[in-house]
């Protein structure tokens, strides 16, 4: 009863949340295009933050834009993306842009020293990721704040998860993200290659960081790629399923499924398992020419978007058997539930409300970051980005397909 009351408390506040009064020096956001994201991952998010204020957005069609500003009550309309970063009402620049759009606007934003909070994956490849990443800009004392919008590791429930795996130890990881078909037509930006469309950089670009942190390091190469693509004669270049596999250092072996094309009746929420080594355990109770030895398996469900409910199972596979012919006497498994929908089932210290959504915990950061606050200290870090796109090129690389076109803006 309990966590059905808690289930409704959380639905309730995330969309109808408290919206405190703005604080003096809230950060101003301005929104590059009246995108189909910016009202899940930022209007509504900082409703209910005090210190922020969405003032400006721009889209390629003025009359589009004032539609939108008009629909989110956002103050000001600017007749292009340029005019947003220029403003001096603006301090912080939302990119809810396609991705192959992702390094120009950023790149931009940052020389009119904005801070940016730039949609994942940060750029069309690692190249541009280097460049951006990189950049002389971000080396100046005071220098603008640059965040991938990767908001599902922002939650004390993904953090949860991390602590309870030994990645030095890791045998396999799996992470799978299927996006429902119906929510994207065969002409979405996720299918333009001159947009560095594509599933892996969409839906698989979460698989490979879930597997890079799963793992704490990063693969050593793709060892299998297989993509499937929309019939022609729609964009072959873009992939609509991803299957790869990749070998990290301990030579353990993650592996993704980023479907962007899933039946709707045949959907299955979000999940990531880690798979750990066999490991003995010691116990003084058995003969020497016997052993005890356990697998520990950790899944998570939901993780994604672990607000509206979510699950960690740590499942420990013991067996009892001969050391000589390993033929098992004994075998038992124990199950464990978790779930952290704050800082206080993990770490109770830290700050949060347990209906934040991924994207709400990563606004909190984002501003924590440029207030130079010392926030929950979870943050994506500038090269984990670059890393994050140095995973996705090794994928297209093995499945054989070109990797996505670079801006054609220099810096
Ligand atoms: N964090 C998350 O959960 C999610 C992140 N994303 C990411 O956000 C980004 C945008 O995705 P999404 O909001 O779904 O996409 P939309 O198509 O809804 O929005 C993209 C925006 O880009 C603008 N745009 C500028 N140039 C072009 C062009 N040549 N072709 C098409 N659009 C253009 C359009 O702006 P205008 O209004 O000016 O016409 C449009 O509003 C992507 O990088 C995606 O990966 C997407 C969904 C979820
Ligand atoms: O969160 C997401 O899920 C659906 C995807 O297509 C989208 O781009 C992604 O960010």
């Amino acid at each position: 009863m309990a966590s059905i009351i808690g289930f409704a408390a959380r639905i309730w506040n995330l969309n109808y949340p408290p919206q405190p009064a703005k604080k003096d020096g809230a950060v101003r956001i301005g929104l590059l295009g009246a995108s189909g994201i910016a009202p899940v991952a930022v209007i509504q998010p900082a409703k209910s933050h005090a210190e922020v204020i969405v003032t400006a957005v721009a889209a390629r069609d003025v009359k589009k834009a004032e539609a939108y500003a008009k629909k989110h009550s956002i103050p000001i309309v600017h007749k292009s993306y340029q005019d947003v970063i220029d403003d001096p009402a603006i301090d912080a620049i939302y990119i809810g842009l396609p991705n192959g759009l992702h390094y120009e606007w950023a790149l931009k934003s940052l020389k009119a020293g904005k801070h940016v909070l730039l949609e994942k994956p940060s750029t069309s490849n690692a190249a541009e990721a280097a460049s951006l990443f990189h950049h002389e800009l971000l080396k100046q004392p005071n220098a603008p704040v640059l965040l991938e919008a990767f908001h599902p590791l922002f939650t004390p429930a993904w953090q949860l998860y991390l602590s309870l795996l030994d990645p030095p130890n890791l045998a396999s990881a799996h992470a799978t993200l299927l996006v429902p078909s119906i929510l994207f037509g065969n002409d979405d930006i996720r299918y333009v290659y001159d947009l560095a469309g594509g599933a892996l950089m969409d839906c698989g670009t979460y698989c490979c960081l879930f597997l890079r942190q799963m793992f704490g390091s990063e693969p050593v190469e793709c060892i299998e790629a297989t993509p499937t693509f929309l019939p022609e004669p729609w964009d072959q270049k873009c992939d609509q399923v991803m299957e790869a596999k990749w070998r990290f250092p301990n030579g353990g072996i993650g592996s993704i499924d980023a479907n962007l094309s899933n039946p709707v009746l045949k959907s299955k929420l979000p999940w990531c398992q880690a798979i750990h080594k066999e490991k003995v355990v010691q116990d003084e109770e058995l003969s020497e020419e016997k052993e005890h030895v356990v697998v520990k398996r950790v899944v998570g469900t939901l993780l994604m978007q672990p607000v509206v409910w979510h699950r960690i199972s740590i499942t420990e596979q013991h067996t009892i058997r001969n050391i000589a012919d390993k033929k098992a006497l004994k075998s038992w498994t124990t199950t464990e539930y978790m779930k952290a929908y704050k800082w206080e089932e993990f770490n109770g210290k830290k700050k949060g409300e347990d209906w934040w959504n991924t994207y709400r915990w990563m606004l909190e950061e984002f501003v924590n970051k440029i207030k130079g606050r010392e926030g929950s200290g979870v943050w994506m870090s500038h090269q984990n980005s670059i890393h994050q796109m140095e995973m996705i090129d090794s994928g297209y690389a093995k499945a054989g397909m070109a990797i996505r076109p670079s801006s054609h803006v220099l810096q």
